[in-house]
C-alpha cells in the first residue's frame, strides 16, 4: 500500500498546471487522450513551480538521487535533481545506454517494452526518487522500481505530474513501492 501526504498540489497550482496541459483526442491511436505538457514546459512560471514541489519531496524524502524516465520523465527529472542539490540517473529505452547495464522487460497495453540502467549508476545506500510526467497503467514506472532494487538501491518514492485515475497505474505499482510513497501533483 502506498503512503500519501499533502503534497497534492493547492488549488491555484492544479488549476496553472492543469491550464497548461493540453488534451489531445486520439493521439498517438484512436480512444486515447494524450496529456501534452509541452504547454507547461513552455511556462517558465509553472515549470519552475512544479520543480520547486519535485523538488521540495526530493529533501522531504531525504533522496540522495532522482531517477527520470525516458524521454519526458528527463525534462522534468533533471532541473529538480539541480534544485534539490542531488545526482541526476536517466533511465532509458533499451539500447540507448553505452556502458555495462540491467534492463528490465515489461507489459504494455498492447505488447511488451524493456527499459535500462547504467549497472553502476546507482550504489547501495541510495535512496531514489524516480519522477515521471504520466503515471498511467503504471508498467513504466514498476520496471523502473525493479531497476533500482537490482542495482541495490533504495526506492525512495515515485512522483509524478499526472496521474491518470482512471487506470489501474496506482494498483499495479503498489506491490513494487512496498510502502513507499506514489504521489501525484494532479490526478485526473
Ligand atoms: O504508466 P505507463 O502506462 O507505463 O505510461 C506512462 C509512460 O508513458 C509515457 O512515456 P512514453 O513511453 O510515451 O515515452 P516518451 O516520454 O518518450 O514519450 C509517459 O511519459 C510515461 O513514461
Ligand atoms: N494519455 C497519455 N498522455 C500522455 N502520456 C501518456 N503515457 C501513457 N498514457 C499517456
Amino acid at each position: 500500500m502506498s503512503a500519501t501526504s499533502a503534497f497534492g498540489a493547492d488549488q491555484e497550482l492544479r488549476t496553472l498546471l492543469l491550464s497548461r496541459i493540453h488534451d489531445v483526442p486520439d493521439y498517438p491511436k484512436p480512444g486515447v487522450t494524450f496529456k501534452d505538457i509541452t504547454p507547461l514546459l513552455a511556462d517558465a512560471t509553472a515549470f519552475a513551480a512544479l520543480t520547486d514541489a519535485f523538488a521540495g519531496l526530493c529533501r522531504e524524502y531525504g533522496a540522495t538521487k532522482v531517477v527520470g524516465l525516458e524521454a519526458r520523465g528527463f525534462i522534468l527529472a533533471a532541473p529538480v535533481a539541480v534544485r534539490a542539490g542531488v545526482g541526476f540517473v536517466p533511465v532509458r529505452k533499451a539500447g540507448k545506454l553505452p556502458g555495462a547495464t540491467l534492463g528490465q522487460a515489461y507489459a504494455l497495453e498492447y505488447g511488451t517494452a524493456e527499459i535500462e540502467l547504467h549497472a553502476d549508476a546507482l550504489v547501495p545506500g541510495d535512496r531514489v526518487l524516480v519522477i515521471d510526467d504520466v503515471l498511467a497503467t503504471g508498467g513504466t514506472a514498476e520496471a523502473s522500481l525493479k531497476l533500482i532494487r537490482r542495482a541495490g538501491a533504495e526506492v525512495a518514492g515515485v512522483a509524478v505530474l499526472m496521474e491518470l485515475g482512471f487506470l489501474p497505474g496506482r494498483e499495479r505499482l503498489a506491490g513494487e513501492l512496498a510502502g513507499a510513497p506514489l504521489e501525484a501533483l494532479i490526478t485526473v
